[in-house]
């Protein structure tokens, strides 16, 4: 039976895996360039011994050991002064030989320099000295040995030069993730933003129509209204109502009416201005709001509307629909100066041309100096 994914064993920390594949590495380079150096001197058993345990031996327990740690980044980051504290000796041991000493401390430092930055470097710096100067303490006087062989030293060369193209492709590819998950997240950000605006905009829409819907022109006569006082320009309330709507439903069914409703709320849009407010506020119930626009302009604009819908067709199941409109018409400042005045006169306006017989525009009569209602005028 195969195990399931959820059983298998988490994945190491990155620190730790992108370690054990450097350190494997570079300590197997090390290794030969050491071991070269040590067969040239025909160095004693107990050096082999040291060899073997440092660069097979220790590079499998650090690993271990940083696996099993809770912090696995921080177990690396001592895994890493441990190797500087290590190669301390070792050049120690080796009598200084400048190219080993000099690979040993570039190698250590620059992989903590990675991690922690310029910190790291200096830390690195300091253990491998300790390393050193523990190593001249515990070896006795060591003799100074700066040369290696023409043979060692050109390895010390590859080895380094090995090891740094290793971690500059590592820095590349590192960062040409993180471009390419910025650039991701940047489009999925701009998803987002365009996500945002369409369900805002969808909340202030009627979806049968696309027009506004109350909510919006609640908001927007609002600001509307501020703006015409303001800079004192005129506006106009349009309240628009389909006559005899029911009459479509119950003879056409439903889905007629809602095709004479878009067919409605297209030819308002084509009437109006991009500025200009129209809105669905219920069942065949629309508003236009119309900046600075006076009644006469308002007037000529609702005949305008009211004769195109009169004499649209509109095909729906294989009958011809038809029908007209009433509208009323209420202007700042002469019918009131808010939108609950404005809205209430413009409502009047339209009740009037209902009972008046439908299919007609009504303007507000003028408001008194008592706010007192006046005969309403007909179109
Ligand atoms: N097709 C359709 N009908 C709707 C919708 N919303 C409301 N209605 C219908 O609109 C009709 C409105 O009827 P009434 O308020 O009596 O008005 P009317 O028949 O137009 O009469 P008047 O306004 O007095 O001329 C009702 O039958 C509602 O069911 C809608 O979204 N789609």
């Amino acid at each position: 039976m195969t195990a399931a994914p959820d059983d298998a064993a988490p994945r190491p920390h990155w620190a730790v895996r992108m370690n054990r594949r450097n350190r494997s590495v570079f300590f197997a380079l090390l290794a030969g360039v050491i071991g070269v150096h040590l067969f040239e001197h025909q160095a004693p058993t107990s050096a082999w011994l040291a060899l073997a345990l440092q660069f097979a031996l220790y590079p499998q327990l650090v690993y271990w050991r940083a696996l099993r740690h809770a912090q696995p980044r921080e177990a690396e980051v001592q895994n890493m002064m441990l190797d500087g504290f290590c190669f301390g000796l070792w050049s120690a041991g080796l009598g200084f030989p400048l190219w080993i000493s000099f690979i040993l401390f570039a190698g250590a430092c620059v992989n903590l320099t990675v991690f922690m930055g310029l910190r790291g470097g200096l830390m690195e710096t300091a253990v491998m000295a300790a390393g050193g100067l523990l190593g001249t303490l515990l070896l006795g006087p060591v003799t100074w040995k700066p040369g290696t062989s023409l043979l060692v030293s050109f390895l010390c060369m590859a080895v380094l030069t090995g090891f740094l193209v290793v971690f500059a492709r590592d820095g590349f590819l590192r960062a040409r993730d993180q471009y390419e998950s910025r650039a991701q997240t940047l489009r999925q950000l701009e998803e987002i933003r365009l996500l945002q605006s369409r369900l805002q905009d969808l909340a202030l829409r009627d979806p049968l129509t696309g027009l506004f819907n109350r909510r919006h022109l609640d908001e927007a006569l609002a600001a509307a209204l501020s703006a015409a006082q303001r800079s004192g320009q005129p506006l106009a309330l349009l309240m628009i109502d389909i006559d005899h709507f029911k009459q479509i439903n119950d003879t056409h069914g439903h889905p007629a009416g809602d095709a004479m409703l878009q067919a409605l709320a297209t030819l308002m849009q084509d009437q109006v201005r991009p500025d200009d407010l129209a809105c669905r506020v219920g069942g065949e119930e629309f508003v236009l709001v119309l900046r600075n626009t006076s009644a006469e302009a308002a007037q000529a604009i609702a005949q305008r509307l009211r004769l195109g819908f009169e004499g649209l067709a509109v095909a729906h199941g294989g009958a011809m629909l038809q029908a007209t409109l009433s509208c009323g018409i209420a202007c700042f400042a002469q019918h009131g100066r808010d939108a609950r005045a404005l809205t209430a006169a413009a409502d009047a306006a339209l009740y009037a041309a209902k009972v008046a017989g439908r299919n007609r525009v009504v303007v507000a009569p003028p408001v008194g100096p008592q706010d007192a209602p006046a005969a309403a005028y007909f179109a």
